[in-house]
């Protein structure tokens, strides 16, 4: 029963706490690794989950309440294991808005991470690159966002607040967190990685890609990328206490003009991740141990 509209499923309303926690009850009965950072993977960037030891894999069609993903190159899997000594938990297969999902539901996943017990989260996605410095392989470091569907009032905390998650009234100027930007960009150097950026995500709702005109209009407001998820997460991440990273794999350079020869294509955007998979794979887990021992996870 959801504590907030007393309706029976959990499934079409907003899950209250108690219900996050039930949910979470079943995981928490079945593993017994506690994950300390949380793992999104983005579309294409599923291979971090090969870093993984020791590891307990759950499609998300066999844990009770749990949406299942329908994008292609999403598996639907939550898996927790151990990055050398780290506990963490994976989740492999986004939920979209554009899905016909509420934000709510797809930024479940975070909720349930958050009682699984992950204090840091590493988000990634696939965008397209609106800076034209950017390059097709370029990893954009996420400084700071802009959160196209919040500016509607399309926001994931909308409705009843329930304080066991965090207050009704967030702050978001520190939604990046700064430190581990930093420890960030020193992996980035240890590693020798070429074709590494810092810069501004926009999400717009999709699943159309942007027009010349949007596109334009993105980058004048300061968007150095584009794409369709990632900004609620971290909404509802910050509003229950999670420290976030976010990074982006540039699979694409956004058309600019009227007569560019770029196009926005997913299949496309599928292969890029391939491309870059070791450097990528190699990343995470270097920042995983980073964090770890620095204590900031
Ligand atoms: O943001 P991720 O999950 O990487 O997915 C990105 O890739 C898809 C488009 O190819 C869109 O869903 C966009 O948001
Ligand atoms: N909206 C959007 N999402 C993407 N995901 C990957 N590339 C793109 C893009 O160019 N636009």
């Amino acid at each position: 029963m959801c504590d907030n509209c007393g309706r029976n499923s959990a499934e079409n309303h907003p899950f209250s706490y108690e219900n996050v926690e039930k949910l979470t009850k079943y995981l928490k009965e079945r593993v017994s690794i506690v994950p300390q950072i949380g793992i999104i993977c983005g579309t294409g960037l599923g291979v971090v989950t090969k870093l993984l030891t020791d590891s307990t894999i759950f499609d998300y069609k066999d844990i009770p309440d749990f949406p299942v993903s329908t994008v292609p190159g999403h598996h639907g899997r939550l898996l927790f294991g151990r990055i050398g000594s780290t506990p963490v938990v994976v989740v492999q297969g986004r939920f979209y808005f554009y899905e016909g999902n509420p934000l709510w539901k797809c930024t479940l996943p975070v909720r349930v991470m958050k009682l699984l017990g992950v204090s840091t989260l590493i988000l990634s996605n696939a965008a397209g690159g609106i800076n034209s410095s950017y390059s097709v392989g370029d990893i954009m470091l996420v400084r700071d966002h802009i959160n196209f569907p919040t500016f509607g009032g399309n926001n994931p905390l909308r409705g009843p607040n329930d304080d066991k998650f965090g207050p009704r009234f967030g702050a978001m100027n520190d939604a990046y967190d700064r430190r581990i930007l930093v420890e960030a960009k020193g992996v980035v150097k240890s590693l020798g990685m070429s074709g590494v950026q810092e810069g501004v995500y926009a999400c717009i709702g999709g699943p159309s890609f942007e027009t010349v005109a949007e596109l334009r209009a993105l980058r004048d407001l300061g968007a150095d990328a584009v794409g369709m998820s990632t900004v609620h997460e971290v909404v509802v991440a910050r509003h229950c206490g999670l420290k976030c990273f976010a990074f982006c794999l540039i699979t694409n350079k956004c058309p600019m003009e009227y007569d560019s020869k770029e196009k926005q294509d997913h299949e496309e955007h599928l292969m890029v991740g391939k491309q870059r998979e070791d450097d990528l794979k190699n990343f995470v887990e270097k920042l995983v141990l980073r964090l770890t021992e620095g204590n900031l996870a």
